[in-house]
């Protein structure tokens, strides 16, 4: 099996996957009165095509066990997908550029327990992976007609090593 390094998480590396979800790095409206900080605009659902809309979901993910095999990616061709934790956990994030049709070399993203991500419509990355134990999450995705799922099996699965050590 092929090891996968955990990689800290930046935008920038995240970049050609979609789009980091950092509160720090949002702008910040004192709104309210001065009683709320908004934390404004930390993505933007892309649900659109084919009239689809965009809901926002609560995933509970039960922690994956480790060392962890990533052996298929799935993408959603026709929206983004948005991952936000509740639970303030670690957890990791798996993506992969496309090569011709099927995902390619993946990347592993260690990702605080404050950030979320958001995969762009049609890139390749793996289910949710909570860490540790259950951890919620908002999701923020498209509902709509068409065919919003693709799955592909790596021919030999890749391995991630427990974040915990
Ligand atoms: N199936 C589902 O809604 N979730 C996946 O798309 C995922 O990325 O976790
Ligand atoms: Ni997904």
């Amino acid at each position: 099996m092929r090891p996968l390094t955990l990689e800290p998480l930046t935008a920038e590396a995240f970049a050609p996957f979609g789009c980091v979800l950092d509160p720090a790095s949002a702008e910040c409206r004192l709104i309210n009165g001065g009683t709320t900080e908004r934390f404004h605009a930390l993505a933007m659902a892309d649900t659109e095509a084919q009239d689809g809309r965009t809901i926002l979901s609560l995933f509970r993910g039960q922690p994956r066990a480790f060392p962890y095999q990533v052996g298929m990616m799935e993408r959603h061709p026709l929206g983004s997908q948005a991952f936000f934790p509740l639970t303030p956990r670690a957890w990791i994030a798996v993506v992969a550029p496309d090569r011709d049709g099927r995902p390619g070399e993946p990347r592993a993203f260690l990702v605080p327990g404050t950030i979320g991500v958001q995969y762009a419509a049609n890139v390749w990355h793996h289910p949710l992976i909570a860490v540790g134990a259950q951890s919620d999450f908002l999701v923020m995705d498209r509902e709509g007609g068409g065919t919003n799922l693709e799955e592909a099996d790596y021919d030999a699965p890749y391995v991630v090593a427990d974040p915990a050590g």
